[in-house]
């Protein structure tokens, strides 16, 4: 459903149900929308573009909210394509129009853009207001909540935060249900903005010295109500403290004996009363087992040798993780090999480049298939993440 949000600002952006991949790595099942806004007061701001895919039906919702005025001003929150690919087009179509941005937005502006700006640029700084009526825009900067020139921009007199990226989440809003706003706005966050949680908690704090009525996000849904909530579970996130307590069992296996060994292992721990869940590596998305890597306090990486290394599943997820600086959480490890295991070796010398990690013990080997032995390691090692 298109978000309402006030009489003076119209959401005009657009759903992209038919993107195979986002950032041509992210499968969006659900489609992801790019949100765009128009503030309607003596000066006109429209607030971020969208991406090339969604010019045209774009174009039509800002036609529509001009209702045949003008615009003053365009700010830019952040250069991504997804966000900024219609800002040259923009700049051509209201040669008065000025551009507002920070001093690293404008450094970057002329990479993507081979048009002269220079004349029309606004270059606001932290805190830095702007009248354009009733409305009062306060510009604060957020680097690497994504990209170094990232910027939110408060809005004083209906206390709404346009919040870039923060806030975002994947799937299209015709269809969005705001009831389950956490699972795909948590596999968002951290493919997408995970490994900036220093960022993001600058950010928060900044936040926290603002009355916030409304986000207003460049993906997803406009939020306004239990905004402690979600800014609560932001707050877990960019913290990397765990937001549940649960063990997942992550298994790559090429012929289904360490599948059959995370199985069993998954059915053990259940019986402990403890919240397991358990992963096919091989057939689930990298960005939702990262999701669940960073969701639970602890995980059970299972994998079979190959070629004298990790089953390269499992050796993929483990360097996405690393890429999103995945840390702070206890990982117990489970090996398969027919004649020289070394895929747990092999795990732990990953895991060693990320911080704070605990290794549990004992390690788990197995040879081939399953047996008494090691039944009785999966005990152990169960007693011990478990205590
Ligand atoms: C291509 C390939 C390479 C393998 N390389 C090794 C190896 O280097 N060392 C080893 O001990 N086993 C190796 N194995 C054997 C498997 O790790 C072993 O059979 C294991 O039990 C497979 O577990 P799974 O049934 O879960 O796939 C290899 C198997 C395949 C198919």
């Amino acid at each position: 459903m298109k978000p309402e949000i006030s009489n003076d600002i119209l959401y005009i952006g657009v759903d992209d149900t038919d993107i195979d991949l986002f950032e041509s790595q992210y499968p969006v099942p659900d489609g992801v929308s790019y949100n765009s806004y128009v503030i309607l007061d003596e000066k006109v701001v429209v607030m971020d573009t969208v991406d090339a895919r969604a010019t045209d039906a774009w174009l039509a919702n800002l036609k529509a909210a001009l209702n045949g005025r003008t615009i003053d001003y365009l700010v830019i929150s952040h250069l991504e394509p997804d966000h900024a690919a219609n800002i040259g087009r923009l700049a051509e179509m209201y040669p008065d129009m000025k551009l507002i941005g920070n001093q690293k937005t404008f450094t970057m502006l002329p990479q993507f853009f081979h048009i002269d700006t220079t004349d029309r640029q606004v270059v606001v700084t932290e805190g830095e207001t702007l009248s354009i009526g009733k409305h009062t825009l306060q510009f604060f900067m957020a680097p690497m909540v994504h990209w170094p020139e990232v910027m939110v921009t408060y809005e004083q007199s209906e206390k709404i935060l346009f919040s870039a990226d923060g806030f975002g989440k994947f799937g299209a809003l015709a269809n969005d249900d705001i009831t389950d706003w956490a699972c795909e706005a948590r596999r968002y966050y951290f493919n997408i903005v995970g490994k900036y949680g220093t960022s993001v908690q600058a950010l928060l704090k900044k936040a926290a010295t603002l009355d916030i009525a409304t986000i207003c996000p460049l993906h997803g849904p406009v939020l306004k109500e239990n905004l402690g909530y979600y800014i609560n579970l932001y707050d877990t996130w960019s913290s990397y403290r765990a937001e549940k307590s649960g063990i997942v069992v992550a298994y790559a296996s090429i012929h289904g004996n360490t599948a059959a060994a995370a199985k069993k292992l998954a059915e053990m721990i259940e019986q402990t009363g403890t919240k397991v869940e358990l992963c096919d590596v091989t057939r689930t998305m990298v960005s939702e087992l990262i999701e669940s890597a960073f969701e639970y306090d602890r995980m059970i990486l299972a994998a079979a040798t190959y070629d004298g290394g990790i089953f390269s599943p499992m050796e993929d997820f483990l360097h996405h993780l690393q890429a999103k600086g995945f840390k702070n959480r206890t990982i117990g490890l489970m090996e398969n090999g027919s004649w020289a295991p070394v895929a747990a070796k092999k795990m732990r010398e990953i895991l060693d480049t990320m911080q704070n990690i605990t290794v549990a013990e004992p390690v788990i080997t197995i040879k081939s298939t399953m047996n008494d032995a090691v039944i009785a390691q999966m005990e152990a090692l169960i007693s011990e993440m478990t205590r």
